[in-house]
């Protein structure tokens, strides 16, 4: 049994991941502390809801996708009704393994995780961390677990701010982007459902083309750069606006929340 703790936007978008990989939903328990929300959900997937406490009582794996700043008072909720041997994953920013395990009982074992929303569509990107009593086979049943949305690397806990920065944040960068080029279609004059279209088939082709080429970005970006072209006047333009250095003084800013978020 598996047991998500806040059914939130991350949380449902991992309870729908995994249901959508073919798992059984009388396997999945959701803890939500908005009534109306538990309703929905549950009505929409056909699990069923449970106190943090009953589902850390019942469930071998829980998944807890509360915000950072509710998750010392949902620790303190779970850790009373805990059996030893449980897993314990959190996908809050910012919260260390030395956070989850002080609030836990001694030797819990718990796997820090950053996943993204796009785990909706089975096409998450997700990083682990192992913490003080996580062994080998709690860190594959969370991989496991993990993988049913998408794809998992492990990496040392120390990157784990830099790894929500990039991969946990970076959903809304791509969206971000994604509304400023529609925006400057429509202001082209094209018509609005047709900048939409334009714009979300040309972002579903590079990914494909990111993915599957194996070409580095610079390369497929070179590609598209005709010499004296429409593209080099596009780049010339982006760059005199400094997007680069956009992008690295934002991934540093939610880096440094990332980091911040651990204090509480
Ligand atoms: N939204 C995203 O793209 C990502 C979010 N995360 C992490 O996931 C966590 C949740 O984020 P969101 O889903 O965006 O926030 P959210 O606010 O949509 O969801 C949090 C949910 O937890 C519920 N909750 C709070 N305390 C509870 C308790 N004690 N027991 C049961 N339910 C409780 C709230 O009612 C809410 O529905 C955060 O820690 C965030 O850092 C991680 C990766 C990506
Ligand atoms: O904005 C946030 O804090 C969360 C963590 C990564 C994505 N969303």
């Amino acid at each position: 049994m598996i047991a998500i703790i806040g059914a939130g936007r991350m949380g449902e978008a991992l309870l729908a991941g995994i249901l959508h990989t073919g798992r059984d939903a009388a396997e999945v328990l959701i803890s939500e502390a908005r009534e109306d929300r538990a309703a929905e959900l549950c009505q929409r997937y056909g699990v069923a809801a449970a106190s943090p406490a009953e589902a850390a009582a019942r469930a071998d794996t829980l998944l807890l996708a509360v915000k950072p700043q509710d998750m010392v008072a949902a620790l303190n909720e779970i850790a009373p009704a805990l059996p030893p041997g449980r897993l314990v994953i959190s996908v809050a920013a910012g919260i260390t393994t030395a956070v989850l395990e002080k609030h836990l009982p001694a030797e819990t074992a718990v796997v820090r995780a950053m996943p993204n929303t796009p785990a909706l569509v089975g096409q998450g990107m997700t990083a682990i961390a192992a913490g003080t009593h996580t062994l080998e086979e709690h860190l594959d049943r969370a991989e496991t677990l993990l993988r049913s949305v998408g794809e998992v690397v492990r990496v040392p806990e120390k990157h784990l701010d830099a790894v929500t920065a990039l991969s946990g944040s970076g959903p809304a960068y791509f969206y971000l982007v994604a509304e400023a080029m529609i925006e400057a279609g429509v202001l082209l004059g094209l018509p609005r459902p047709t900048a939409e279209r334009l714009v979300t088939q040309t972002a579903v082709g590079s990914a494909a083309m990111l993915r599957d080429s194996g070409d580095h970005p610079t390369l497929l970006r070179e590609a598209v750069t005709s010499p004296g072209g429409t593209t080099a006047a596009a780049l010339r333009e982006l760059e005199r606006h400094g997007l680069r250095s956009a992008f690295a003084d934002a991934v540093e800013a939610a880096c440094r929340r990332s980091a911040e978020l651990a204090e509480g």
